[in-house]
């Protein structure tokens, strides 16, 4: 790096360095080619400067990626990215050791027509990477500064500090994977790594747990080999606190599961068990103090192949859904996500239909703000006060567009989706029911604003006089006897949750039969085949 310019703060800014790109095959004969950039020049300036001093075809897409150990991971840049920004936190070492230096630097990468990356010949990267190693072990190269360990088990001495200090290491240094024998422990990074493009899953295809870099790919795939060669189920369960990436973990195993099953109509099943995220995030996800998008609810994903290693369909089942959110949120939390979704994203003709009102003058969705009613959905857009119906960067109206989509790929026909649209918004309406005593002797209880009951009945579609019946009353069995006893004050809000509960719990039936149903299409031939399957359970 050289700085042409040591002014004030302003001059500062407007310095220029100079960025070293390594074409690689790209430019044979070119080791590298220096570049003059400023702090504010973009990837994208870089790259035409670089068109330009090499005369590379314009016709082709280039991107640059910065690596951090010769032969570890690429990132690539936006094209927004500014090199020089990235460069200045490499360390001094690293910037002074430019030229003889190998372990930073800048390559230029071209793109395939596909938007993947253009890598060259992988097993030529591999035998560099290889070399290189054993070229360190043998004491031609000198060890990296910080010797971490990628394996926990190989700490010299092993106590809760330098296993924290490891991990803090590789952290730094982006190992978000580390190894504890044949668990992997995850960091979560809090921002997309490009470590889960092709060049991973084929380089962790087939290989022997602790050979390369740990990553999520090589669990998948030693999960995968053990079922084929062994013929027994296995399974990976993902557990973590919330917030933690169980659920982005899972879909990067998926990915890799179905990406080692090529044939048959295994992208299909990933589609639809990736694509039916939306559907489950919108029914059975929420934000909550730690995570705007946490799933309360467990997940049980089995993916069936056959012999041959092919997928031939999966299975996706939710449990232990958190029930008491639907009724009752904690300070800074919400609801499930789908009851804002339709709120901000129903047309005119569906508000009607439903009875939808906007979400403070729901019970269910205003208990932990309380702010003044707005005249439309949107003001919310314009007030800058946070509160709990609006999180930043959100698009409700977006959401609910995406979520019909993916409801309709997952199966749903059109009059289904009204079906539990109208369903949901009764579970809205009878928060909003009020008891009171039924006289000042009889403490049974009876409704205050009846006028709600219609809404209800309409959107349940069952009679006024049975749904009164059924929140004013509970039906107990004795010996031989079936009693009908009527709710006292003190157990009101038991009489609707008990309703309310059993409607979302309908309602995630449905959906998971709706899913269980497209993802294991009856194919007869399959029948006689045996079958092996892989779980993931977080
Ligand atoms: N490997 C990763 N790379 C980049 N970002 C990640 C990774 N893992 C998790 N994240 C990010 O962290 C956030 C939380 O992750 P995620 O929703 O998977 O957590 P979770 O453990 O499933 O949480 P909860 O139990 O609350 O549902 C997400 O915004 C996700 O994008």
């Amino acid at each position: 790096m050289s700085v042409n310019d040591v002014g004030g703060r302003r001059r500062f800014e407007d310095s220029e360095y100079t960025l070293h790109i390594y074409p690689g095959s790209i430019a044979e004969g070119t080791i590298y080619c220096p570049i003059t950039a400023r702090k504010t020049s973009t990837a994208a300036e870089v790259i035409d400067s670089l068109i330009n001093k090499l005369q590379l075809e314009k016709t082709k897409c280039y991107v640059l990626a910065e690596v951090k150990e010769f032969g570890g991971e690429e990132w690539i840049l936006n094209p927004t990215d500014c090199p020089v920004q990235r460069m200045m936190l490499w360390p001094r070492m690293a910037l002074e050791n430019r030229i003889s230096g190998e372990d930073y630097r800048f390559l230029l990468r071209e793109k395939n027509l596909d938007g993947s990356i253009h890598y060259g010949s992988l097993q030529s990267w591999l035998r560099v990477t290889e070399e290189r190693r054993r070229m360190v072990e043998r004491g031609f190269l000198p060890q990296p500064q910080q010797k971490d360990y990628d394996d926990l088990c190989s700490l010299p001495d092993l106590n809760e500090k330098t296993l924290l200090e490891n991990l803090r290491n590789r952290f730094k240094q982006e190992k978000i994977y580390t190894y504890v024998g044949s668990i992997l422990i995850v960091i979560n990074p809090f921002k997309f790594l490009p470590i889960y493009n092709p060049k991973y899953v084929k380089m962790y295809d087939n290989h022997q747990l602790g050979k390369l870099e740990p990553h999520i790919y090589a669990v998948a795939d030693v999960a995968y080999h053990a079922m084929l060669q062994r013929r027994k189920n296995q399974c990976i369960v993902i557990s973590g606190e919330s917030g933690s990436g169980k659920t982005q973990s899972t879909n990067f195993l998926i990915h890799h599961l179905t990406a080692l099953s090529q044939k048959g109509f295994a992208s299909g099943v990933e589609q639809i068990i990736l694509g039916a995220g939306p559907v489950l995030e919108a029914f059975g996800n929420a934000k909550t103090a730690h995570n705007n998008n946490s799933s309360r609810f467990g997940k049980f994903i089995q993916v069936n192949y056959q012999e041959t290693g092919t997928v031939r369909g999966a299975y996706v089942e939710k449990y232990l859904l958190e029930k008491s959110r639907l009724v009752y949120q904690e300070h800074n939390e919400r609801n499930y996500h789908v009851f804002y979704y339709l709120l901000a994203g129903a047309s005119e003709e569906e508000r009607s239909a439903f009875h939808l009102k906007q979400p403070e003058e729901y019970h269910y969705l205003n208990q932990m703000t309380k702010k003044p009613l707005r005249e439309s959905w949107d003001d919310y857009c314009n007030d800058s006060e946070p509160d709990c119906f609006s999180v930043e960067g959100e698009d409700l109206k977006h959401d609910f567009e995406r979520l019909q989509l993916a409801m309709e790929m997952v199966g749903f026909l059109p009059k289904t989706r009204r079906q539990i649209f109208s369903l949901l918004s009764a579970i809205l309406h009878l928060g909003n029911i009020r008891y009171k005593k039924k006289t000042y002797r009889d403490d049974s209880i009876d409704i205050c604003n009846p006028e709600i009951l219609p809404i209800v009945s309409d959107l349940l579609e069952v009679k006024e006089e049975m749904l009164f019946e059924a929140l004013v009353t509970r039906k107990t069995v004795t010996v031989g006897e079936k009693l009908i006893l009527p709710y006292k004050l003190a157990e009101e809000q038991q009489s609707r949750r008990d309703l309310v509960w059993e409607i979302k719990i309908n309602i995630a039936v449905a959906l998971m039969a709706n899913m269980s149903f497209i993802l294991n299409p009856v194919c007869p031939q399959w029948e006689e085949l045996p079958v092996c399957s892989l779980t993931v359970d977080t």
